[in-house]
This record gives C-alpha cells, structure tokens and sequence, in this order.
C-alpha cells in the first residue's frame, strides 16, 4: 500500500478483555501523543467482542460481534487481534492481511503454530504482522531479537516467560500461600489465559519458546517442537527442599543451539519446571515478572526484565507494534522483514545434556546410597551432591546429578522407581543455571 500522508489511520480491535481494555483505553487517553508519535491521528474504528451486552468502558456504537465485517472494512487500516486462541482469530487475521490491513496480536497459542502461514500473508500483501505482545507482555525482546540482533548469531535464549506460574511459584515459596488460591488471584489481576490449563500445564511457555527459537535461530518451531512439563506436580516440599541446596524453582523456557560433534546444529526447545541457584539473575525474578538471558556470539549475554503478564504491561507493548504499523502505512517502509528461514532440525529431549535434582524416599538400612549409587554408575551418571535426611518410615535421600544426556537420567529414575530399596521417588526436577 503507498503511503497516504495526513491521513487518519483507523484500527479496529478484536477483543476486550484484560488486555483489548487497555489497549482501548491508552488509544482514547494517549490520542494528542499517539498522534505525535505516529504523524497522523489514531482513530478507533471499532471492537468485536463476543457479549454486546457487557458493561464496558466504550461507546456502544463502536461494539460489534461480527469480526469478519469489521476487519474487512475500508477505513480500517490496522487490525489488533486480542481475542487470544486458534479459531477464529486465525481467519480474522488472514482476511485482515488479504485486505491489505496491517496486523498487530498477542496471540501467541496461534503464533506458535502459524507464524509461517501468516509472515507468508503479510509478505504478499506487502503489510506488517507484529507481535511484540505475545512473548512476555511488556518486554521489548521480540524486536531486539529480530532487528537489534539480526546481525549477530544467538546461541541461547532462556528465561521465565510466564506470568501466573511465575506469580505461583513466587507466593508459594515466599508465603507458603495455596496453589489454587493463587491461580485463581492470578486470574483475577488478568495473568492468566482463558483456560489457565495453558499456564500451569507449560503450553503457554512452550508457544513463547516455539516464537523466540523461530526468531533467534531463523528457523521455524513450532510448540509441537518444544519439550513441555508443567508446574502442577510442584509442591512446597519441593521448594523447601530447593532452599536447603541454596536453589529455588522457576518454571523455564530454554531455547538453544546444540552443536554436535560432527558439526551438525541442532535446535532444543523446552519448557520444565527446574532448581536454580539462588545466585542466579533469573532466581530474583518474581510474581508476574519475566525475563529473558540472550545468549550471542558477538553481544555476549543480555537480560530483558519486566512485567510479563497483565493487562496494562500487554497493551504497552501492542501499542508499541501499533504505533510502528501506522507510521509506516502513513511514512512508507515495512518492517521488520522476516529472514530467510532454514530448517534447523529439532534435538529431542533424550540427547540434550541435563541435571537432574531427585528426592526419594528410602528403606532406612545400610547399603541404600551404595545400591542407588550404583544405577547411577551403570548409566555413566555422576552425582554431584547426596543428602540424608530422616530416619526409619521417614528417611529420605536426596540427589543432584552432574550434566548427562536426559535419556540416562530419566532411565536412572526409572531404575530407581524398580528398586526394593527405594520406597517412592517423591519429586524429580532438572537443575538449571549452573556450570556442570
Ligand atoms: N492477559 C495477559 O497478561 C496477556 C495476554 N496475552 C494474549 O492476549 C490475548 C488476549 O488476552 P486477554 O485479554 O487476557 O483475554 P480475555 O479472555 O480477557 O479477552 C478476550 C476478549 O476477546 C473476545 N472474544 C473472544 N472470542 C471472541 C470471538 N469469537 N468473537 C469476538 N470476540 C471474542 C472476548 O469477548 P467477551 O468480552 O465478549 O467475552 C474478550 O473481550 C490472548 O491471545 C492472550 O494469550 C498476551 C500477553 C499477556
Ligand atoms: N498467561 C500469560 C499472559 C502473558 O503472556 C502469562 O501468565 O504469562
């Protein structure tokens, strides 16, 4: 589309939940700066929702639910999709581009999976597609990594991309507050998708692992490329037991370049629940806070921090993509333009070299640590550190190993589990942000 110089730009918003409200919001208090910023007035054009009948800080003639007709309206010049899931914001935006509107989402459920599909749409009808919303709410680190970086080679990105687990996990440990309260808070202060299962379970901070690999590495993953546990099988007893080897738990997003003897890159995605130290930049990180260490040749390491979930933090960052999609309908220029993309191939859990911390509880009888020890041996294991805590029906031993292919530390646990000796193994977490 050529640049039309003093000229309204129209947006349409789909969706006004947490973060569409603020993102209405800052459009109607911010309009003199937005206006300033962009070159050309910003003018809602209208917002689908799925309920006319709700209260909401609008006028109602700006309302609809018919998407489909607002997104392919002539005075809209740039489409912001906050509605969050596959369908139908998948064909919303697809029409949107086709239409020759430039797109802005949050959506990173849909990103995860479409990214291709729709950088595709947008190259063709020579529009922007930004996303800057859908990894870590009010960080800037998607453009950084797609333009700041464009000229460097990253070999790791790794952070706590997720809000709610975040927010969990922090209360727990600092108050010992209850698991489903917490979810439940962090629902009400807008952290939490739509169907919290997506927090808890890790999907969301998988989806913002497939986003980020895609765009450090310039190849395409996808969420069903990203080893993804949760943090459901956390419990207090886990976070009391990380404090006594100086650690905490935080749920992780790891994305990084496995280099392999022959030469071979391979790409590793994954998203676990995992011991830190308490030394480690990511351990401070707490409540709906995100950050994200980026790992490159040249720059060297880099930390983002910031508000990673909540409605205001989001629209922050939507606004800026907007603000970038109006100057250049209005200035000319697109951008920014996706690389040429490769195909790095996908490095399955199994072979990505890990440590595990295990916590069991044992038979009190001598012998134990010697038989247990020796699963380890067989599986060249080496185990870092031992500690052996209670006695008779209470008697535990806990383990941290040192760096091994995940496959021989998962078949250790699974030794363990057959063992007499070992009565159950009560929790098994990787550890992180460590050295060997
Ligand atoms: N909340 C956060 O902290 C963050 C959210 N995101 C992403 O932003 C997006 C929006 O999140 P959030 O605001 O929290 O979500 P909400 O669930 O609060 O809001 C969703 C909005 O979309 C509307 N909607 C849903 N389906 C339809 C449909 N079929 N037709 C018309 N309207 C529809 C809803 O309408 P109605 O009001 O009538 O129900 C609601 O207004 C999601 O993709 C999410 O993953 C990204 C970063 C942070
Ligand atoms: N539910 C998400 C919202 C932001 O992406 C989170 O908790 O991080």
């Amino acid at each position: 589309m050529n640049p039309t110089p003093n000229r309204t730009i129209g947006v349409a918003v789909l969706g006004m939940g947490n973060v569409g409200a603020e993102v209405v919001r800052i459009i109607s208090d911010s309009a003199d700066d937005l206006r300033s910023r962009v070159g050309a007035p910003l003018e809602l054009r209208g917002v689908a929702v799925r309920d006319l009948a709700k209260p909401r800080k609008i006028a109602q003639e700006l309302l609809t639910d018919d998407p489909e007709a607002l997104v392919a309206r002539d005075d809209v010049d740039i489409v912001v999709e906050l509605m969050g899931g596959i369908d139908p914001a998948r064909g919303l935006i697809r029409t949107a581009l086709e239409h020759g509107k430039s797109v802005v989402t949050a959506n990173k459920a849909l990103l995860a999976e479409y990214t291709g599909e729709l950088a595709t749409a947008a190259a063709d009808a020579k529009v922007d597609l930004y996303f800057e919303a859908a990894v870590a709410g009010a960080i800037p680190v998607v453009r950084p990594l797609m333009q700041s970086l464009a000229g460097d080679t990253v070999e790791r990105v790794a952070g706590i991309v997720n809000g709610t687990t975040n927010f969990i996990l922090s209360a727990m440990d600092e108050t010992g507050a209850d698991y489903a309260e917490t979810l439940a808070e962090a629902g009400r202060l807008g952290y939490a998708e739509a169907d919290p299962t997506a927090d808890v379970e890790g999907y969301d901070a998988a989806a913002k692992a497939a986003i980020l690999a895609s765009i450090a590495f310039h190849t395409r993953v996808t969420a069903a490329d990203v080893h993804r546990e949760g943090i459901t099988a956390v419990t207090p007893a886990d976070l009391a037991a990380a404090k006594k080897f100086d650690c905490t738990v935080k749920l992780l997003s790891i994305c990084e370049r496995v280099h392999d003897a022959d030469g071979r890159q391979r790409i590793s995605a994954r998203v676990y629940p995992a011991l830190i130290p308490l030394s480690h930049p990511l351990a401070s990180v707490n409540g709906a806070f995100n950050a994200v260490v980026v790992e490159a040749d040249n720059a060297g390491r880099l930390m983002f921090y910031g508000q990673g979930a909540g409605g205001s933090p989001t629209a922050s960052a939507v606004l800026g993509d907007t603000v970038m999609a109006a100057r250049n309908k209005v200035h000319g220029g697109r951008g920014p333009l996706e690389s040429t993309y490769a195909s790095l191939p996908i490095a399955p859990i199994d072979d990505v070299p890990t440590r595990y911390y295990i916590s069991m509880k044992v038979a009190d009888r001598a012998g134990v640590l010697a038989q247990v020890a020796g699963e380890f041996t067989k599986r060249s294991v080496s185990i870092a550190a031992v500690r052996q805590e209670g006695a008779g029906d209470d008697a535990r031993l806990i383990l941290v190993t040192h760096r091994a292919p995940d496959r021989a530390q998962s078949e250790c646990v699974a030794a363990l589990e057959d063992m007499d000796a070992v009565i159950k193994v009560s929790s098994v977490l990787r550890l992180e942000g460590t050295d060997d």
